[in-house]
């Protein structure tokens, strides 16, 4: 997930990720639910690497998790420095709905239209929990694989035992968003290519 790094802001260049996710408050907000588990299951492998910071460790998680699925490699570069100040995440504002509202969060954090449909294709991934969102299921039928199946899915409708939460749904609704939609669902290597970029991106806000 990307909630770390959401909390950036062009503005003030505040926030950023910054491996803050493991502090109590940061990890108690409900937009965070569930993270525990994956911060529980990262610590014995944090143990053995004790020269990366948790700010590093935490994103060369997440460029491991997409590349050992399938996706691309997404290049890494670390150094972060770590920071204890746990901040924004008041600043969610959750539930995301339209696409007014996808660009306001995005565009504070300096991303634009390509980022936001690339970033959402990381739903190609993992799944809802009722217990955590309110969601249940997850995106696409092989959800341990990183692919464009998310917007192939996308396109094809809703299907019974699959999901799409407003914010995907919200990718059909405006024209620019749509056609990176039919662009990431028709070639593949365009969507990892694009995803790469965004990823790289939001894996260093706020760090110059
Ligand atoms: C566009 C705004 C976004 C919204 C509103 C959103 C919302 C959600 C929600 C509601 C869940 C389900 C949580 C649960 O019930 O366990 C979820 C899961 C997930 N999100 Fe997002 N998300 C957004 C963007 C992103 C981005 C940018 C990424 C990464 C590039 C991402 C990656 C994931 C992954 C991998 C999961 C699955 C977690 C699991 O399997 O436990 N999401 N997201």
């Amino acid at each position: 997930r990307w909630h770390s790094a959401g909390t950036f802001d062009v503005e003030t260049k505040t926030g950023g990720p910054f491996g803050t996710i493991r502090h109590g408050d940061e990890l108690a907000h409900e937009a965070n639910s569930g993270l525990d588990i994956a911060v529980g299951l990262l610590e014995p492998i944090k143990a053995q690497f004790p020269i990366l910071t948790y700010a590093d460790f935490y994103q060369l998680a997440g460029v491991v998790a997409v590349e050992i699925t399938g996706g691309p490699e997404i290049p890494f570069h670390p150094g972060r420095p770590v920071s204890h100040i746990v901040c924004a995440v008041k600043k969610y504002n959750y539930p995301l709905t339209g696409p007014a509202h996808l660009r306001d969060v995005f565009y504070r954090m300096g991303l634009c239209d390509k980022d936001i449909v690339a970033l959402s294709g990381g739903h190609t991934l993992g799944r809802c929990h009722k217990e955590r969102s309110g969601f249940e299921g997850p995106w696409t039928s092989n959800p341990l694989i990183f692919d464009n199946s998310y917007f192939r899915e996308l396109l094809s409708g809703e299907k019974q035992g699959l999901i799409q939460l407003p914010t995907d749904k919200a990718l059909l609704e405006d024209p620019t968003f749509r056609s990176f939609v039919h662009k990431y669902a028709a070639d593949e290597d365009v969507f990892f290519e694009d995803y790469a970029n965004a990823h790289l991106k939001l894996s260093e806000l706020g760090w110059p």
